[in-house]
This record gives structure tokens, sequence and C-alpha cells, in this order.
């Protein structure tokens, strides 16, 4: 792997893996963006990808669900296994891997459609048209995002009229509503207040219950709040994954501990 000095901890339990990166390398035309990254991601948990800006961190996070096949000059090698099932293999229907690995980028991107619709939509896409059956899971999704309650009695108002806050746990609700394993969100609170924020780190810890969250975030207090587990990438590289108190707390490389206690220069 990395020719720099690494620490990273296998899963504890490699039955409950269900996501991995064995080697994976992404360029963009010449430039090496990932450089061989091999993690394990276990089920239920909540693991933050931190690091210096342009270190590839959403680089990484995107080719998680092949986000990168839609960047041209993106070539992307190495095992992305799903289960166990390598989605990077060019026979995979990648329309339905993404029904099962879902993604939440940093700025909320409603659809300009009510906010039932907003859910509706993908699932309608997927051959669901049974009215109750889209009930329902309008509702279920919207309670899990923890939305519910502020719009229940607007469900066919325009998405765009919620707050910042709101759009981003509809946008976690629409991911949600297709019931997928794994949830990818890329700086989902960047552009949220202090209160919107912790509406949806409380909506995210709720959801690990059922899901495997995959998170990038610039805000160590997020990381250290809500991650079970979190990843140090830099210039390419995962230079320690472990725990994420033990990130915070007890570093194993010096470049971690200079990052996460801010001295970073
Ligand atoms: N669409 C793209 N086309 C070409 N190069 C890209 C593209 N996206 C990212 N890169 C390059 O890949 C490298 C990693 O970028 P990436 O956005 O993954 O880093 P990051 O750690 O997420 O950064 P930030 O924290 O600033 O969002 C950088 O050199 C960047 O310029």
């Amino acid at each position: 792997m990395a020719s720099q000095e690494t620490y990273i901890v296998p899963a504890k339990n490699h039955e409950q893996v269900i996501l991995e990166t064995n080697d994976l390398h992404v360029w963009y035309g010449d430039n090496e963006a990932i450089k061989g990254v091999s993690l394990e991601f276990e089920e239920n948990k909540i693991i933050s990808l931190i690091g210096p800006s342009g270190c590839g961190k959403s680089t990484y996070l995107r080719s998680l669900n092949r986000m990168n096949d839609e960047i041209q000059i993106a070539r992307v090698t190495g095992e992305i296994l799903y289960k166990g099932v390598d989605v990077n293999k060019p026979d995979i229907d990648v329309f339905e891997m993404r029904k099962n690995i879902g993604m939440v980028f940093q700025r909320p991107n409603p659809f300009s459609k009510s906010i039932y619709d907003n859910i509706a939509f993908a699932l309608r896409r997927h051959g669901i048209k049974n009215k109750a059956v889209l009930d329902e899971t309008v509702e279920t999704s919207l309670k899990q995002a923890a939305l519910w309650d502020q719009v229940k009695d607007e469900l066919h108002k325009s998405a765009l009229a919620l707050s910042g806050g709101q759009q981003q746990r509809l946008c976690i609700a629409r991911a949600i509503a297709m019931k997928p394993d794994i949830l990818l969100l890329d700086e989902p609170a960047s552009a949220l207040d202090p209160i919107s924020t912790a509406q949806v780190e409380e909506t995210l810890m709720e959801l690990k219950e059922n899901y495997s969250i995959i998170i990038v975030t610039h805000n160590m207090q997020q990381a250290s709040r809500i991650s079970d587990h979190t990843a140090f990438f830099y210039a390419g590289n995962v230079l320690e994954y472990n725990e994420t108190r033990k990130i915070f707390t007890r570093p194993k490389i010096q470049k971690t501990e200079d990052y996460v206690s801010g001295n970073f220069g």
C-alpha cells in the first residue's frame, strides 16, 4: 500500500464488514488522487473520513457507489466489495447498486417538486406505483429523517420552500426511501447553521441502527461526536484508521495528531 507510515486496524468482526476497498486507486487524467486505499467498513457504524483539503476524501467516497463514473477523465482500479461483490466491475448494474449504496451531497439538492414527490420520484423510477406503498414509504422515510412532524400537513408544498436544514433532511429521507444498506454523505452539514447541523447529526445517530454511514467531514467535533470509526486521509492515502476516540485521544501517527489538534501546517 502506501510507502509512508500507516496504521490501519482491521474490522473486529469480519462477518460484519459490509463494504471494503482493496488497493483502490483513482486517477483524474495523470493525477493520482487515491493511491491504493484498503479499508473495511462494518455494519451499523458511522465512519468519518477526515483529512486536509485535496487529500482525496470526496474522490474516495464518490468511488464507493461509482459516482466517479460520471467524470470522464476519472479512472478507478481496485476492488470495491459490497457484501463480497465487486461493484467496481464493468458488468455491475450501477442503477441497482445505488439502491443499496445511497448518497447525500454537501449542498441540499432537492428536486423542484413537492416534498412528497421528492421521495416518491426515485421509488416510481424503480417501478413502485402503488399509492399506499408510496404513502407509507414517504411517511416512514420522513420520520426516519426526523422531518415528518414538521412537514406532514404540507407534503404537497414545494421542497424548495423548506429551510436548508430541512432540505438536507429531505435529501436524507429521499436516500433512505430506497432502503439502502449504506449511506454516503459528503459534508452533509457544511452548508447548515448549528441548529440544523445538530438535527442532521441526531438523525444520523438514529439511522445507524439500520444503516452503515460513511461521512466526509471537515468538522473535527462532528467526527468525534457522531462516528464510531475515523479514517485520516493524507495525500491520497489513509495514514490511520481506528476507533474514533483513539484517533482523537491517542493517535498512532504524528500527522494524525497534528491534524486533529489543529496544528497542521
Ligand atoms: N472532478 C475532478 N476532476 C479533476 N480532478 C479532480 C476532480 N475532483 C477532484 N479532483 C482532484 O483530486 C484530488 C482530490 O480531491 P478531492 O475533492 O477528492 O479531495 P478532498 O479531500 O475531498 O478535498 P476537500 O476537503 O477540499 O473537499 C485533488 O487534487 C483535486 O484537484
